[in-house]
């Protein structure tokens, strides 16, 4: 009888505070763009997690925007239902500076000793400083004792990524992959098309027309002198707003066509013909209805 090999899978949540590398890292793990970035307000509209799949394990990366929030009192902050959602997680990795422990980071620590499950110190950016200047911070860390494991890394030069990797093996529980091998997001490829698209979108534009466009992909699945056909739609809430994303001659939507499709074969991997078209549709952030066919929680819009 062959012997099934073992799988160790679960649930990831990565905190720390704004700036510290959490999107850097995820990108890196997954090794392509699952969060979309931009420098404008409220660009993720849906929850993104990254998935790592490796020849044993599957760590499913849970996005976890805003959960701690330094100003937040305490009291307020154990009242939050997103606490006890870190408790659903099957590991916490806590990201920090390669610094001493600031207030912000003692109040998050002070916080994971309510976690129920391992959490795991992660000293990030260590190829800004000497290695001499880690033990101190991770003495100071250690005395909390909270953390289980204490990893230098660097999410953008790749340092301590192989033990991360372990690791993260090691405390995983034993389970299925639960998503296919390929795959390095829960949301449908469609979807991570359109926030490529929308991205472009928020880039380009200004003032009001960002937030009043949406994207819909409406196929995806015929190909056509060894290209991929992407038909998508931008959905803006007036006419002048169209006018703005077509600009003069067509230029806008032209260059926000070639950028998007750049990004849209790093995705895939393959050659894409991408259509965009524009279209109107008032007060779309305020119609239900709307909102779900274009696949938003309305309620993530509030
Ligand atoms: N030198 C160095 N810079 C890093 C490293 N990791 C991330 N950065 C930089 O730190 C900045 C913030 O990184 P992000 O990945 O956006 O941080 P984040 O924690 O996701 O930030 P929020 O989305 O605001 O919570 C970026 O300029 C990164 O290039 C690292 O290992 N070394």
């Amino acid at each position: 009888m062959v012997e099934e090999k073992k799988n160790q899978s679960g649930f990831v949540a990565l905190l720390g505070r704004p700036n510290v590398g959490k999107s850097t890292l995820m990108n890196f793990l997954v090794g392509q763009k699952v969060a979309v970035t931009s420098n404008k307000p409220q660009t993720t509209r849906n929850k993104i997690s990254g998935i790592l799949t490796t020849d044993d394990m599957q760590a499913i990366f849970i996005d976890t925007p805003g959960i701690f929030k330094p100003h937040l009192d305490l009291d307020d902050y154990m009242d939050k239902a997103s606490l006890s959602s870190l408790n659903d997680v099957d590991l916490i990795l806590f990201m920090v500076e390669p610094e001493k422990m600031g207030k912000g980071d003692a109040y998050i620590a002070e916080l994971l000793q309510k976690a129920t499950v391992p959490v795991l110190l992660l000293i990030n950016k260590v190829d800004t400083v000497n290695p001499n200047e880690l033990l101190p911070i991770i003495d100071q860390y250690r005395k909390l004792n909270i953390f289980k494991e204490f990893l230098p890394v660097s999410a953008t030069q790749g340092i301590g990524i192989s033990d991360l990797i372990q690791v993260l093996h090691q405390y995983l529980p034993e389970g299925p992959k639960y998503y296919g091998t390929d795959q390095i997001t829960d949301r449908p490829e469609y979807f991570m098309v359109a926030e490529l698209i929308r991205e472009q979108i928020l880039k380009f534009t200004s003032e009001e027309v960002p937030h009043a466009a949406a994207v819909w992909v409406e196929q995806m699945n015929k190909h056509e002198n060894n290209k991929l056909q992407i038909e998508a739609t931008i959905y803006v809430e007036k006419n002048g707003q169209k006018g703005i994303i077509i600009g003069k001659g067509g230029k806008m939507l032209k260059q926000i066509g070639i950028n998007s499709r750049r990004q849209v074969e790093d995705l895939l991997g393959e050659k894409v013909n991408l259509h965009l078209w524009v279209k109107v549709q008032h007060n779309w952030r305020s119609d239900p209805q709307f909102l779900r066919k274009i696949g938003y929680n309305p309620k993530d819009l509030a």
